[in-house]
Protein backbone atom coordinates (compact mmCIF):
# COMPACT_ATOMS: atom_id res chain seq x y z
CA UNK A 1 0.00 0.00 0.00
CA UNK A 2 0.97 3.32 -1.06
CA UNK A 3 0.91 5.91 1.98
CA UNK A 4 1.37 9.30 2.40
CA UNK A 5 1.84 9.07 6.57
CA UNK A 6 1.89 12.52 7.64
CA UNK A 7 -1.87 12.43 6.43
CA UNK A 8 -4.19 11.74 8.73
CA UNK A 9 -6.84 8.66 8.50
CA UNK A 10 -9.51 10.41 11.09
CA UNK A 11 -9.77 14.01 11.94
CA UNK A 12 -12.13 14.82 14.55
CA UNK A 13 -12.90 18.14 15.38
CA UNK A 14 -15.03 19.63 18.04
CA UNK A 15 -16.90 16.35 18.55
CA UNK A 16 -19.75 16.43 20.68
CA UNK A 17 -22.31 13.18 20.98
CA UNK A 18 -25.21 12.68 23.33
CA UNK A 19 -26.41 9.32 24.32
CA UNK A 20 -29.94 9.28 26.30
CA UNK A 21 -29.66 12.07 28.56
CA UNK A 22 -25.86 12.06 28.88
CA UNK A 23 -23.21 14.06 27.25
CA UNK A 24 -21.07 10.96 26.03
CA UNK A 25 -18.27 13.09 24.07
CA UNK A 26 -17.76 16.36 25.00
CA UNK A 27 -15.86 18.55 22.33
CA UNK A 28 -13.21 16.30 21.42
CA UNK A 29 -10.22 16.64 18.90
CA UNK A 30 -8.56 14.18 18.08
CA UNK A 31 -6.30 13.03 14.52
CA UNK A 32 -5.08 9.62 13.52
CA UNK A 33 -2.39 9.40 11.54
CA UNK A 34 -2.31 7.07 8.57
CA UNK A 35 -0.22 3.85 8.95
CA UNK A 36 -0.32 4.17 12.77
CA UNK A 37 -1.30 2.13 15.72
CA UNK A 38 -3.23 4.64 18.14
CA UNK A 39 -4.56 2.86 21.37
CA UNK A 40 -7.88 4.63 22.78
CA UNK A 41 -7.53 4.13 26.67
CA UNK A 42 -9.59 5.46 29.58
CA UNK A 43 -11.87 3.73 32.12
CA UNK A 44 -15.05 2.28 31.16
CA UNK A 45 -18.08 4.09 30.08
CA UNK A 46 -15.07 7.32 29.38
CA UNK A 47 -16.66 6.94 25.74
CA UNK A 48 -14.19 4.79 23.89
CA UNK A 49 -17.20 3.11 21.67
CA UNK A 50 -19.12 5.92 21.19
CA UNK A 51 -15.91 7.67 19.49
CA UNK A 52 -15.72 4.24 17.52
CA UNK A 53 -18.47 4.14 16.64
CA UNK A 54 -18.53 7.83 15.33
CA UNK A 55 -16.02 7.37 13.10
CA UNK A 56 -17.24 3.99 11.48
CA UNK A 57 -20.47 6.04 10.90
CA UNK A 58 -22.93 4.30 13.04
CA UNK A 59 -23.23 6.71 15.71
CA UNK A 60 -25.64 10.37 15.45
CA UNK A 61 -23.30 13.24 16.15
CA UNK A 62 -24.48 16.30 18.41
CA UNK A 63 -21.99 18.67 17.22
CA UNK A 64 -18.11 18.79 15.56
CA UNK A 65 -16.99 16.97 12.26
CA UNK A 66 -15.53 13.24 11.55
CA UNK A 67 -13.52 12.65 8.61
CA UNK A 68 -12.53 9.21 7.95
CA UNK A 69 -10.04 8.49 4.72
CA UNK A 70 -10.32 11.99 3.33
CA UNK A 71 -14.72 11.31 3.64
CA UNK A 72 -17.36 12.38 5.87
CA UNK A 73 -17.60 9.41 8.04
CA UNK A 74 -20.54 7.24 7.51
CA UNK A 75 -19.99 7.71 3.32
CA UNK A 76 -21.44 4.81 1.69
CA UNK A 77 -17.98 4.78 -0.04
CA UNK A 78 -15.80 4.38 3.35
CA UNK A 79 -18.07 0.54 3.90
CA UNK A 80 -15.61 -1.29 2.36
CA UNK A 81 -12.08 0.85 3.10
CA UNK A 82 -13.03 0.53 7.23
CA UNK A 83 -13.02 -2.90 8.93
CA UNK A 84 -14.80 -2.49 12.49
CA UNK A 85 -14.94 -5.55 15.55
CA UNK A 86 -17.12 -4.56 18.44
CA UNK A 87 -17.16 -5.83 21.40
CA UNK A 88 -19.55 -8.38 21.04
CA UNK A 89 -18.37 -10.89 18.29
CA UNK A 90 -20.67 -11.15 14.87
CA UNK A 91 -20.60 -14.40 13.49
CA UNK A 92 -22.94 -16.78 11.87
CA UNK A 93 -22.99 -19.45 14.71
CA UNK A 94 -23.95 -22.12 12.51
CA UNK A 95 -20.95 -21.74 10.06
CA UNK A 96 -17.56 -23.09 10.26
CA UNK A 97 -14.59 -20.70 11.29
CA UNK A 98 -13.06 -20.81 7.54
CA UNK A 99 -16.86 -20.77 6.40
CA UNK A 100 -16.97 -17.37 7.96
CA UNK A 101 -14.10 -16.27 6.91
CA UNK A 102 -14.20 -17.08 3.62
CA UNK A 103 -17.47 -14.90 3.54
CA UNK A 104 -16.06 -12.31 4.32
CA UNK A 105 -12.90 -12.54 1.98
CA UNK A 106 -15.64 -13.20 -1.02
CA UNK A 107 -17.48 -9.58 0.43
CA UNK A 108 -13.90 -8.40 -0.64
CA UNK A 109 -12.82 -10.09 -3.22
CA UNK A 110 -9.52 -11.61 -1.62
CA UNK A 111 -8.55 -14.71 -2.84
CA UNK A 112 -5.59 -16.92 -2.45
CA UNK A 113 -4.10 -18.36 1.14
CA UNK A 114 -6.03 -15.19 2.63
CA UNK A 115 -8.17 -17.07 4.59
CA UNK A 116 -6.11 -19.80 5.84
CA UNK A 117 -3.55 -16.46 6.91
CA UNK A 118 -5.92 -14.66 8.60
CA UNK A 119 -7.35 -17.84 10.18
CA UNK A 120 -3.45 -18.58 11.31
CA UNK A 121 -3.07 -14.94 12.70
CA UNK A 122 -5.79 -14.96 15.38
CA UNK A 123 -4.74 -18.17 16.23
CA UNK A 124 -7.56 -20.67 14.88
CA UNK A 125 -6.21 -22.85 12.50
CA UNK A 126 -6.42 -25.78 15.27
CA UNK A 127 -10.40 -24.76 15.44
CA UNK A 128 -10.93 -23.99 11.72
CA UNK A 129 -13.19 -26.68 10.48
CA UNK A 130 -15.13 -26.17 13.80
CA UNK A 131 -18.63 -24.61 14.04
CA UNK A 132 -18.78 -21.06 15.66
CA UNK A 133 -21.60 -21.93 17.93
CA UNK A 134 -19.04 -24.82 19.65
CA UNK A 135 -16.57 -22.08 19.95
CA UNK A 136 -15.54 -20.56 23.79
CA UNK A 137 -16.18 -16.32 23.70
CA UNK A 138 -12.30 -15.60 23.13
CA UNK A 139 -12.41 -17.76 20.29
CA UNK A 140 -15.52 -16.10 18.51
CA UNK A 141 -14.07 -12.67 19.53
CA UNK A 142 -11.09 -14.05 17.64
CA UNK A 143 -13.49 -15.07 14.47
CA UNK A 144 -14.77 -11.87 14.25
CA UNK A 145 -11.16 -10.43 13.88
CA UNK A 146 -10.55 -12.52 11.58
CA UNK A 147 -13.57 -11.50 9.23
CA UNK A 148 -12.46 -7.99 9.85
CA UNK A 149 -8.89 -8.68 8.90
CA UNK A 150 -9.65 -10.90 5.78
CA UNK A 151 -10.97 -7.80 4.22
CA UNK A 152 -7.47 -5.97 4.42
CA UNK A 153 -9.29 -2.67 4.75
CA UNK A 154 -7.32 0.95 5.18
CA UNK A 155 -8.67 1.54 8.73
CA UNK A 156 -9.43 -1.10 11.09
CA UNK A 157 -11.69 0.00 14.17
CA UNK A 158 -11.10 -2.40 17.02
CA UNK A 159 -12.97 -2.45 20.30
CA UNK A 160 -11.12 -4.36 22.51
CA UNK A 161 -9.94 -6.89 20.80
CA UNK A 162 -7.44 -8.68 23.30
CA UNK A 163 -10.05 -8.95 26.16
CA UNK A 164 -9.99 -12.58 27.73
CA UNK A 165 -7.04 -13.66 25.56
CA UNK A 166 -3.95 -15.32 27.25
CA UNK A 167 -0.35 -13.34 26.62
CA UNK A 168 1.36 -15.78 23.94
CA UNK A 169 -1.60 -14.37 22.21
CA UNK A 170 -2.38 -11.08 22.84
CA UNK A 171 1.59 -10.77 21.80
CA UNK A 172 1.45 -12.23 18.65
CA UNK A 173 -1.82 -10.40 17.79
CA UNK A 174 0.03 -7.02 18.53
CA UNK A 175 3.05 -8.46 16.34
CA UNK A 176 0.54 -8.83 13.76
CA UNK A 177 -1.00 -5.56 14.25
CA UNK A 178 2.26 -4.31 14.15
CA UNK A 179 3.03 -5.82 11.08
CA UNK A 180 -0.51 -4.33 9.29
CA UNK A 181 0.65 -0.89 10.36
CA UNK A 182 4.03 -1.10 9.01
CA UNK A 183 2.07 -2.22 5.53
CA UNK A 184 0.13 1.11 5.92
CA UNK A 185 -2.74 0.00 7.59
CA UNK A 186 -4.31 2.29 10.05
CA UNK A 187 -5.20 0.53 13.99
CA UNK A 188 -7.17 2.33 15.98
CA UNK A 189 -7.34 0.03 19.19
CA UNK A 190 -9.23 0.55 22.36
CA UNK A 191 -8.46 -1.17 25.49
CA UNK A 192 -9.20 -0.29 28.95
CA UNK A 193 -6.13 -1.69 30.52
CA UNK A 194 -2.97 0.83 30.32
CA UNK A 195 -0.75 -2.38 29.60
CA UNK A 196 -1.34 -2.48 25.99
CA UNK A 197 -0.19 1.40 25.41
CA UNK A 198 3.13 0.55 24.54
CA UNK A 199 2.44 -0.98 21.46
CA UNK A 200 0.71 1.46 20.09
CA UNK A 201 2.31 4.50 18.18
CA UNK A 202 0.42 7.41 19.71
CA UNK A 203 -2.47 7.21 22.89
CA UNK A 204 -5.70 9.03 22.84
CA UNK A 205 -6.72 9.38 26.88
CA UNK A 206 -10.19 9.52 27.71
CA UNK A 207 -12.12 10.72 31.14
CA UNK A 208 -15.87 10.95 31.39
CA UNK A 209 -16.27 11.68 27.54
CA UNK A 210 -13.72 14.02 27.17
CA UNK A 211 -10.16 14.08 25.67
CA UNK A 212 -7.24 14.13 28.43
CA UNK A 213 -4.29 14.12 25.69
CA UNK A 214 -3.28 12.90 22.71
CA UNK A 215 0.13 11.82 22.93
CA UNK A 216 2.90 9.19 22.94
CA UNK A 217 3.51 6.56 25.41
CA UNK A 218 7.14 8.67 25.53
CA UNK A 219 5.94 11.73 25.89
CA UNK A 220 3.39 10.31 28.48
CA UNK A 221 6.34 9.23 30.72
CA UNK A 222 7.94 11.88 30.35
CA UNK A 223 5.57 14.96 31.29
CA UNK A 224 4.81 12.70 34.26
CA UNK A 225 7.84 11.57 35.38
CA UNK A 226 6.23 8.02 36.06
CA UNK A 227 7.47 5.11 33.87
CA UNK A 228 4.74 2.78 34.29
CA UNK A 229 1.76 4.36 31.68
CA UNK A 230 -1.16 3.36 34.03
CA UNK A 231 0.70 5.41 36.84
CA UNK A 232 1.20 7.96 34.14
CA UNK A 233 -2.23 7.91 33.11
CA UNK A 234 -3.39 8.44 36.50
CA UNK A 235 -1.23 11.18 37.46
CA UNK A 236 -1.95 12.92 34.37
CA UNK A 237 -5.57 13.14 35.32
CA UNK A 238 -4.66 13.81 39.38
CA UNK A 239 -2.52 17.19 37.99
CA UNK A 240 -5.70 17.63 35.81
CA UNK A 241 -8.29 17.47 38.75
CA UNK A 242 -5.92 18.99 41.00
CA UNK A 243 -6.21 15.92 43.59
CA UNK A 244 -3.34 14.68 45.76
CA UNK A 245 -1.46 11.89 44.35
N1 LIG B 1 -27.27 2.83 24.24
C1 LIG B 1 -26.97 3.76 25.14
N2 LIG B 1 -27.91 4.60 25.62
C2 LIG B 1 -27.61 5.55 26.52
N3 LIG B 1 -26.38 5.75 27.02
C3 LIG B 1 -25.41 4.95 26.58
C4 LIG B 1 -25.63 3.92 25.62
N4 LIG B 1 -24.47 3.28 25.39
C5 LIG B 1 -23.54 3.89 26.16
N5 LIG B 1 -24.10 4.88 26.88
C6 LIG B 1 -23.40 5.77 27.82
O1 LIG B 1 -22.43 6.53 27.08
C7 LIG B 1 -21.23 6.66 27.84
C8 LIG B 1 -20.06 6.17 27.01
O2 LIG B 1 -20.22 4.77 26.77
P1 LIG B 1 -19.18 3.96 25.88
O3 LIG B 1 -19.80 2.64 25.61
O4 LIG B 1 -18.78 4.80 24.73
O5 LIG B 1 -17.96 3.80 26.89
P2 LIG B 1 -16.65 2.88 26.80
O6 LIG B 1 -15.50 3.75 27.20
O7 LIG B 1 -16.58 2.22 25.47
O8 LIG B 1 -16.93 1.81 27.95
P3 LIG B 1 -16.42 0.26 28.08
O9 LIG B 1 -14.93 0.30 28.25
O10 LIG B 1 -17.12 -0.19 29.33
O11 LIG B 1 -16.88 -0.45 26.84
C9 LIG B 1 -21.43 5.88 29.13
O12 LIG B 1 -21.76 6.81 30.17
C10 LIG B 1 -22.60 4.98 28.83
O13 LIG B 1 -23.36 4.75 30.00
Amino acid sequence: MNVDSSANAVDIRDLCVRRGTHRALEDVTVRVRRGSITGLLGPSGCGKTTLMRSIVGTQIVESGTVTVLDRPAGSAALRRRIGYVTQSPSVYPELTVVENVTYFASLYGRKGTAVADTIAAVGLTDHAQNRAAALSGGQLGRVSLACALVGDPELLVLDEPTVGLDPLLRAELWEHFRALADRGTTLLVSSHVMDEADHCDELVLLREGRLIAQLTPGELRERTGQPRLEDAFLRLIRDRTGAPS
